[in-house]
């Protein structure tokens, strides 16, 4: 079947032959890498990772009027841990420039999100000043998986898994990630639903790694429903995005509590 999630990849084959043609042009930021996983160590409270996401394949245009060094500097100042930015040209009109920018222009980890099938899309993130990486193990088989968290490791990157089910969990195994993001949103359906979270909350958790919760999260009830089932971190988009009134948007997900009443 042809989804959007196999033409994305499609894309990236194109585009990986084509950053391997010009890798020796890459210029690299010379930067000390940023930790979220000492962030989340340290955290009080549930962190946000908020994302610049001007398109997306399931919402079309979201926001394209918006600056990505001024909206993450609002970010940070609301209290970000760290920031994601989409570099995905084709389907989320995102670019390396983007992540380069806001990398420079904040003092939080900044994260690359990419569909990464191949090395050399971890030397753009890294020589771009990423701290850390997205890989989707919907979209990798196991060994490929383990290779490109290696590979990122080594290059002095943290690697945030996604999954959206247990087979997917069973791949990141081997790797023994400490941060792993349950995309609450199905990449073949689009449907979106923070069940998800609830479901694999547990299994994640007995890994040892943060859990982040990741998509679909608009309200503070969103947050509250996703920390209750022991989500460490969120990774919202669109809200944000589309947020009249930032400050309040994220005061409100810092301040959800859990039905305990528990900060
Ligand atoms: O967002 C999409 O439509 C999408 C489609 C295909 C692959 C990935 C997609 N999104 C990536 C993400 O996971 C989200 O950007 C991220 O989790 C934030 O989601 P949201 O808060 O719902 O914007």
């Amino acid at each position: 079947m042809e989804t959007i999630l196999n033409r994305i990849i499609e894309e990236k084959r194109k585009e990986v032959i084509r950053l391997k043609e010009c890798s020796q042009i890459l210029q690299n930021l010379e930067t000390d890498k940023r930790s979220l996983i000492q962030k989340l160590q340290n955290a009080k409270d549930i962190a946000i990772i908020a994302e610049f996401k001007r398109a997306s394949p399931s919402k079309g245009i979201i926001n394209n009027q918006l600056e990505p060094v001024e909206q993450a500097i609002v970010y940070e100042k609301n209290g970000a841990s760290a920031i994601s930015v989409l570099t995905d040209q084709s389907f989320f009109q995102g670019s390396f420039s983007d992540l380069r920018a806001v990398r420079q222009a904040v003092t939080v980890p900044v994260l690359c999100k990419d569909f990464i099938i191949d090395p050399i899309q971890i030397d753009c993130a890294a020589s771009s000043g990423a701290d850390l990486i997205l890989l989707i193990a919907a979209v990798l088989e196991e060994d490929e998986l383990l290779m490109l968290y290696q590979y990122a490791k080594s290059k002095g990157l943290e690697v945030l898994i996604e999954v959206h089910d247990y087979k997917e969990l069973e791949k990141v195994g081997k790797t023994g990630a400490k941060l792993v993001g349950v995309n609450n949103r199905d990449l073949t359906s689009f449907h979106v639903s923070l069940d998800v979270t609830e479901k694999l909350a547990e299994a994640v958790k007995s890994t040892g790694a943060f859990l982040i919760s990741e998509s679909g999260i608009h309200l503070q009830k969103d947050v509250e429903r996703v920390k209750k089932a022991g989500a460490d971190g969120i990774l919202v988009g669109e809200a944000l995005m589309k947020s009249s009134d930032l400050s309040r948007t994220m005061q409100n997900f810092r301040l959800a509590q859990t039905t305990e009443g528990k900060l």
